[in-house]
């Protein structure tokens, strides 16, 4: 059993989501993190031409009238995260900074209306759960999971608000752990609940909170989170991760600020989003955790309300990049589905020029973009990449540079690629800050775990099938790719000698975190780079 530490440095996940997936179907629900092509593909296949698809989360959840916590906190929170959220109400709450002034539950039956209202029809991809305040609505919920194809889900076991609060009773307890639990994919409880779950015994330390992940781990979700924000004992805020086989600590600095409420609603929610987003666990919880940090950080010195427990600004983004907000969107992991990567040599060799060579790609539906110039003069290059970041911009779709962090930066790409012998991810993260795109080529798992450590967001492997592209590339082959995606915490997209004739092997792999193939030569050492790009992503979506 291994133990890991996961550093804080993160990526925000910047991403275009025009591809939903589905999740594979596991105890009545599908399960967290695993989306796989096919599942892209067949969410592709239904939907209707010319229309996109945006990530989705359903919280079933408590309104909290101050709006720090609860619906309230999850929509935010979502909407923060460029991801859908629709509601069912569990209960309403008259509360405030100072403390909860009355719970009015909603009933069972309307519980159950508007949980068939929103899964009948608008198919989340995540279900996040926070208060449900008695067995009987939590039994209609498990009723519901199992009656629709939900998306993975998350729970927030909520039992106590921050201001001490009862927010469900014991009662609720026993349907926690033997209905709601086992159909969970994430769990998220904090030390009190953790231990309420456990019977009641206190968690005082790092190693207790193991213990209660593991324990809780037994009771049947998938993964459990167990979260030390008010561990007496530590200076820095430590969440513990248990995923049936290995413990992650998830450390930050403690931000100093009262205005605290509705972080616990707000992280679950977060982890949501990122799965709808096509996230892992594991890159869920690492993004969602900054995003808390940083919103907590920002909203610090806020002043709303006279009591001890103040909400915080989720939307804190908004008002200091809103132009930059509606201008970039997000990246998505289900953005690698296809990658199209220029060639300089090509473009010369069939007089394209940058520009034109990133205008066509798009036109046929290239999901991402990466400038890949080994020959142009840096200011060329930086004149071009100016104008392919407005092209890439105005259709919403990422551009990154291949090895160049200045031009990078220079032209405000989105990210950068960055091989083994490039400068190191870690670095590039510290120079680019988190809201920008990193990939890293990686062969191994063992690169796969260095990537993921150093903050990159996906990474590119191969060369998977022999290529004239990139000369002195050991190939990988499709078993190689194969041990890399399943070891990975990061989206993969496959890269080496793809086109029409051989991609299909690779989407019928069937591992999940591999999104897509990255494409040179079968787009642009062709006449009609629009075409080539168009045939290409049919036979991707299309392939079973
Ligand atoms: C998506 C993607 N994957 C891998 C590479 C290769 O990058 P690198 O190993 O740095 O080699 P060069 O492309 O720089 O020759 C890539 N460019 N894109
Ligand atoms: C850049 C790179 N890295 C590994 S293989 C490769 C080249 C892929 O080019 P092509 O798609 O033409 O085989
Ligand atoms: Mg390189």
């Amino acid at each position: 059993m291994g133990f890991h530490v996961c550093s804080q440095a993160l990526s925000s996940a910047p991403i275009h989501h025009q591809f939903r997936y589905i999740h594979s179907i596991s105890r009545g629900v599908r399960r967290a993190g695993v989306s796989n092509l096919r599942a892209m593909q067949q969410e592709e296949e239904l939907k209707p031409p010319g229309r996109v698809r945006v990530p989705h989360v359903l919280t079933v959840a408590g309104s909290d009238s101050g709006a720090g916590a609860g619906i309230q906190a999850d929509m935010k929170a979502c909407a923060a995260r460029g991801v859908y959220c629709s509601t069912v109400v569990t209960a309403v709450t008259a509360q405030n900074t100072v403390g909860v002034q009355g719970v009015n539950i909603v009933t069972e039956e309307f519980v159950r209306e508007q949980l068939k209202s929103v899964l009948s029809d608008m198919r989340p991809d995540v279900v996040k759960t926070g208060m449900l305040p008695s067995p009987g609505i939590v039994k209609v919920l498990c009723q519901s999971l199992k009656e629709f194809q939900v998306g993975a889900l998350v729970v927030d076991p909520v039992m106590v608000s921050t201001s001490g609060d009862v927010l469900a009773g014991s009662s609720v307890l026993a349907s926690f752990r033997e209905e709601l639990l086992p159909l969970a994919d994430i769990v998220t409880p904090n030390l009190r609940e953790a231990s309420a779950l456990l019977g009641g015994a206190p968690l005082e330390t790092v190693a207790d909170m193991h213990s209660a992940a593991k324990s809780i781990h037994n009771i049947g979700p998938r993964n459990v989170l167990v979260k030390g924000g008010d561990l007496p004992s530590s200076s820095d805020a430590v969440d513990v991760l248990f995923d049936g086989k290995e413990f992650y600590e998830f450390r930050s600095t403690r931000v100093n600020t009262s205005n605290t409420h509705g972080t616990g609603c707000t992280l679950a929610s977060s982890i949501a989003a990122e799965l709808a987003r096509g996230s892992s666990v594991l890159s869920a919880i690492k993004i969602a955790k900054h995003y808390v940090e940083s919103a907590l950080d920002y909203s610090k010195d806020i002043l709303i309300g006279g009591g001890h427990q103040g909400p915080f600004d989720h939307l804190m983004k908004l008002k200091n990049s809103a132009p930059d907000l509606c201008a970039r969107r997000l990246f998505s992991p289900n953005d690698l589905l296809l990658y199209a990567v220029t060639d300089s040599r090509m473009n010369k060799k069939w007089g394209r020029s940058m520009r034109d060579a990133v205008k066509s790609a798009i036109e046929g539906g290239a999901t991402i973009v990466q400038l890949r110039e080994k020959d142009a003069d840096t200011r060329d290059f930086l004149e071009a990449a100016k104008t392919c970041v407005e092209i890439c911009r105005s259709h919403g779709v990422p551009l990154l540079i291949n090895d160049r962090i200045d031009i990078a930066l220079a032209c405000d790409a989105d990210g950068v690629h960055v091989g083994q012998s490039d400068m190191p991810a870690r670095v590039a993260r510290t120079i680019l800050g988190p809201d920008k795109i990193i990939g890293v080529s990686c062969k191994t798992p063992e690169q796969a775990e260095k990537a993921w450590i150093d903050g990159a967001d996906y990474i590119g492997c191969g060369g998977v099938y022999p290529t004239n592209t990139k000369e002195n590339n050991l190939t990988v082959g499709l078993d190689g790719l194969k041990t890399v995606c399943l070891e990975s915490k990061l989206p993969v997209v496959a890269i080496g000698g793809f086109g029409i004739s051989n991609v299909r092997p690779v989407m019928e792999l069937g591992v999940p975190n591999l999104k897509g193939v990255a494409v040179v030569s079968a787009l642009f050492d062709r006449e009609s780079v629009s075409t080539e790009t168009q045939n290409l992503l049919k036979v991707i979506i299309g392939s079973t």
